[in-house]
């Protein structure tokens, strides 16, 4: 299995600010001091990966925070090296989130092992962390996270905003500093999580834990458990597709390659094409993510609610300064309209929910991201 880096290696030193303003997109790391956890935990050195494209501005008052999904990393637009980003569609030099105009910064969420300090980070004695990492949640993250801004030089986000895990940081963004978001875009996300999605993730929990290569979360001197991770991955990605979408692609017919005449049983060769497109998902997960990453910011999803400690999710918003824009995708049966409606309801201000017409499922919020790009430069990157 390929790790990402993970490297605790801070690229800045301590607390002072980083002297770059311009932004390309390359890695970097900075050293935000120790944490004390929601839960309890604690962690004495954290180290928060990031990126930035653009240059933030004299007044500090172009600054956007966008933030990953599940799975995603710190790379949410091409740098100098082209590699694609994952909303280049949104984020680049004339894009919707103009990087020509605006300083972006998309950080890895404390945890992760897109290079952030989590589970497979030394801890003090030089060890993985593995099985001792605490938990934690998305609210921990944004706080870390602020830290990293005030390294930045920026009090103040023009605008935070994130799909999925990533809606749910920037919607905790919004009432952990509600005088440091101007706006917040919430897509395909939630105030809380559901008891659906809940069950869906300690599906994906057992499946990793029970993989007898996890040994408890200690692995990184053995193998990894990347057969409870593929299986984890499965069970995830058939709630990011629709059912319409995995018909129309697959129906109920063999893996081509394995039966050119399309003659074959496919439950007599054991394998369908849609066996076969989640194993391949399955495999391209394993070979990027640490199980016990995936097992971490799974958990912290598990955990989302804006309203914990601040009574109704109104009350918990009350106080957010920020204008909002809230998206769902159609046809997402993980995070369904209908509680992308009742955000909107709980807002301080009267907030429509923008519709993405996609058949796929909850992944239309990267593959169809092209279709905010136009209320959401209305709403918050119109005219400078
Ligand atoms: C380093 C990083 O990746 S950082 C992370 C960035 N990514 C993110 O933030 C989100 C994580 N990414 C994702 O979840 C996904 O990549 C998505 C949602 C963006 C992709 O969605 P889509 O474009 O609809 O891809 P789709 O689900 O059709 O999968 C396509 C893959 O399935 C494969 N596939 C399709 N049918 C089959 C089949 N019958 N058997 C086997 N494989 C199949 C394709 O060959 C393709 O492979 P590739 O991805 O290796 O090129
Ligand atoms: N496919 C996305 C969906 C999570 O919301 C990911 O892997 O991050």
């Amino acid at each position: 299995m390929t790790l990402p880096s993970t490297s605790n290696a801070a690229g800045t030193a301590g607390r002072t600010a980083p002297q770059h303003s311009a932004g390309d997109g390359v890695l970097r790391h900075a050293r935000i001091g120790s944490l004390h956890l929601e839960t309890g935990g604690y962690l004495p050195d954290v180290s928060l990966a990031y990126e930035t494209w653009g240059t933030l501005n004299a007044d500090a008052d172009n600054a956007v925070l966008v933030a990953h999904a599940l799975t995603g990393s710190t790379h949410v637009a091409r740098g100098s090296s082209d590699e694609d980003g994952w909303w280049d569609a949104l984020v680049g030099p004339g894009k919707t989130v103009d990087t020509d105009r605006y300083f972006v910064v998309c950080i890895n969420m404390l945890g992760g092992c897109y290079g952030s300090t989590g589970p497979s980070s030394p801890d003090p004695q030089g060890l993985p962390w593995g099985s001792r990492f605490p938990f934690v949640t998305v609210r921990d993250s944004v706080r870390a996270e602020a830290r990293l801004a005030d390294q930045l030089g920026i009090r103040v986000w023009h605008t935070v905003l994130g799909g999925s895990l990533g809606g749910a940081r920037a919607l905790e963004w919004a009432a952990t500093e509600p005088g440091r978001v101007q706006r917040c875009a919430v897509i395909a996300c939630t105030a809380a999580s559901s008891a659906e999605q809940i069950a869906f993730g300690q599906a994906q929990l057992e499946a990793i834990r029970l993989d007898p290569d996890f040994n408890g979360g200690d692995y990184y001197n053995g193998r990894a458990p990347v057969a409870g991770l593929g299986l984890a991955r499965r069970i995830a990605h058939i709630t990011y597709r629709s059912e319409a979408e995995l018909e129309y692609r697959f129906g109920n017919g063999a893996q081509l390659e394995e039966d050119p005449l399309g003659s074959a049983l496919p439950a007599a060769r054991g394998r369908y094409a849609v066996e076969s497109y989640l194993d391949h998902q399955a495999r391209k997960l394993a070979d990027r993510f640490d199980a016990n990453s995936y097992l971490l910011l799974t958990e912290a999803l598990m955990s989302h609610n804006v309203a914990r400690g601040r009574g109704s999710v109104r009350q918990a918003l009350a106080s957010a300064g920020a204008e909002f824009f809230i998206a769902a995708v159609d046809s997402d049966r993980l995070y369904l309209p209908q509680h992308s409606y009742e955000l909107a309801a709980a807002l301080p201000r009267k907030t429509g929910v923008h519709m993405i017409s996609a058949p796929i499922g909850h992944d239309g919020f990267l593959t169809d991201v092209e279709q905010i790009g136009v209320p959401l430069r209305d709403r918050f990157f119109g005219a400078p």
